[in-house]
């Protein structure tokens, strides 16, 4: 069953056009990744489907529902990693998170999460004097406080230090083990090849492809390079020499 549905959407700023045409769907439970270089319009995209921004044309549905129409119904069943100037300074970890579990109706134990994600030792700091990379895991607990059917995470592991970046994706499969449908931005290879189940490749506001990152591998055809990586695969299918 497919949980996202993104029909041919556009979504311009001013002139600018961000998102051209991109169209995929997102089964449930699945670890759907968005890739491709900056200003490609991955994250106008989520922000669509977070229901942030308002298609200008296509539709988008998660979860049968409209994300600019619906977004308080559908408030409760997504999670989404808020960007770091969202959380006032003086609040504290055990604070935001408890604040944060206040607004769901089944929310997740906040003190397991804190656990989980390494911030127990930090519970009374406050938000300002986290480090880049506390705010990063403070950010993916707010997102998953809530028990979200839907998890849309831009950019999951993004400052996090190689033994966080790990405990971030076993995290994220144990959430997915829960039947929890994952969407994530990533411009880590890595991280890619190891979560995703399939990842949606764009460039210029343009869906490249849709395939497992096995697949993306498989395929590609790298001048020069004998066995391909996920990386090699992608930037073949997204540098401006590919267009
Ligand atoms: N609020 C905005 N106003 C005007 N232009 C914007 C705005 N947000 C994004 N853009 C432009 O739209 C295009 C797509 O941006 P978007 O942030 O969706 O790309 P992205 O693929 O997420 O990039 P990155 O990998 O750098 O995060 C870029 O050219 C960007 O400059």
């Amino acid at each position: 069953m497919s949980v996202i549905e993104v029909t041919n959407l556009q979504k311009r700023y001013g002139d600018h056009v961000a998102v051209a045409d991109v169209s995929f769907s997102v089964d449930e439970g699945e670890i759907f990744g968005i890739v491709g270089p900056n200003g490609a319009g991955k994250t106008t995209t989520v922000e669509c489907i977070e229901g942030i921004r308002s298609p200008d044309a296509g539709s988008v549905r998660v979860l049968g529902l409209d994300p600019s129409r619906d977004r308080t119904a559908l408030r409760q069943k997504l999670g989404i990693q808020l960007q770091e100037s969202q959380l006032p300074d003086q609040l504290k970890v055990w604070e935001a998170l408890d604040l944060y579990s206040s607004f769901y109706p089944n929310p997740a134990d906040w003190r397991e999460l804190m656990d989980e994600l390494g911030l127990t030792p930090k519970r009374n700091t406050v938000f300002r004097k986290l480090s880049g990379g506390q705010k990063q895991r403070l950010s993916i607990a707010l997102a998953l406080v809530g028990n979200p059917s839907v998890a849309i995470l831009d950019e999951l592991t993004t400052g996090l230090d190689p033994q966080a970046r790990r405990d971030t994706w076993e995290l994220i499969q144990q959430v997915r083990a829960r039947g929890v449908t994952v969407v994530l931005v990533t411009h880590f290879m890595d991280e890619a090849e190891r979560l995703c189940d399939r990842l949606a490749v764009v460039r210029a506001g343009q869906l490249v492809t849709v395939d497992t990152p096995g697949n993306l591998i498989a395929e590609a055809r790298v001048p020069g390079v004998e066995r391909p990586t996920l990386e090699d695969a992608i930037l073949a299918l997204t540098s401006p020499r590919s267009l």
